[in-house]
């Protein structure tokens, strides 16, 4: 097994304005050091009218806190109102950009054809998508959460090289778990994280899939990331409410501590 070192990713979702992301981000640079991050990989996912002013803070102050976006349009240019390109958000120098998250599947409709067009767009532009799936509750109280998890992953790699693929990160986020203070146990993290990376190896090889990282997301805060971190196929974690507190946020990139 390679080694895959932890990324933690704060989802702010619709929340902290530009003001509010540079102090927010300058509270994390203030409390981080060397030590953090050559033990975890730490990342921020603002809002889009948030990015240039975090990209401005971390570029100015050679800051080693990665940043992207929560979403990108599957289309690089042209008449879609309203959306944000991968060159747009390769322009703000992002690293990563969430795509498929259960709050975009539930309230904007994605499925998995988008989701698909959403990842290529994302590697066309040279961005890292941090793939978002997981299962609702109907699913898991039938039992199929796995099923249905890996063919969202199916569907999202599709036509995707391996060379492109070995780069994603994926993270599961059971939507049960999300915002509701119901974290999954780390053996209910475990099976669909390790049953995710089962799948990278069929779809591609053992090689790719022992180098993809793979995040558990849902009500993750300081008092239970340190059990599910220890999962041998969880490698981080996508942190939605708890992110928003800063002093939050770095005792769970501690989470070795806790
Ligand atoms: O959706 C999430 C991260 O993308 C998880 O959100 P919470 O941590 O608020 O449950």
């Amino acid at each position: 097994m390679t080694s895959r070192t932890p990324l933690m990713a704060g989802n702010w979702k619709m929340n902290l304005n530009h003001l509010e992301a540079i102090a927010h981000v300058q509270k994390l640079a203030f409390a981080l050091t060397d030590k953090d991050y050559e033990a975890v990989e730490v990342a921020v996912l603002p809002p889009f009218t948030d990015l240039r002013s975090v990209q401005t803070l971390v570029d100015g102050d050679k800051l080693k806190i990665a940043y992207g976006a929560q979403d990108l349009s599957a289309h690089d240019s042209g008449a879609y109102t309203g959306e944000v390109s991968g060159p747009m958000l390769a322009k703000l120098k992002c690293t990563y950009v969430a795509i498929g998250h259960s709050e975009r599947r539930q309230y904007h409709g994605e499925g998995e054809e988008i989701v698909n067009a959403k990842v290529k767009a994302a590697f066309r532009n040279g961005l890292t998508p941090i793939l978002c799936v997981g299962e609702g509750l109907d699913v898991r109280k039938a039992g199929n959460q796995v099923a249905h998890t890996l063919a969202q992953v199916d569907g999202a790699l599709k036509d995707v090289e391996a060379e492109q693929a070995e780069t994603i990160v994926i993270a599961y986020e059971p939507v049960w778990a999300i915002g509701t203070g119901e974290v999954a146990t780390p053996e209910d993290a475990q099976e669909v994280c390790g049953a995710i990376r089962g799948r990278l190896a069929e779809l591609y090889s053992q090689e790719l899939a022992d180098k993809v990282r793979i995040q558990y997301g849902g009500s993750v805060k300081s008092g239970n990331v340190a059990a599910i971190m220890a999962q041998p196929d969880v490698d981080g974690a996508l942190i939605g409410g708890a992110a928003l507190d800063a002093d939050e946020f770095v005792k769970i990139v501690r989470f070795r501590d806790q």
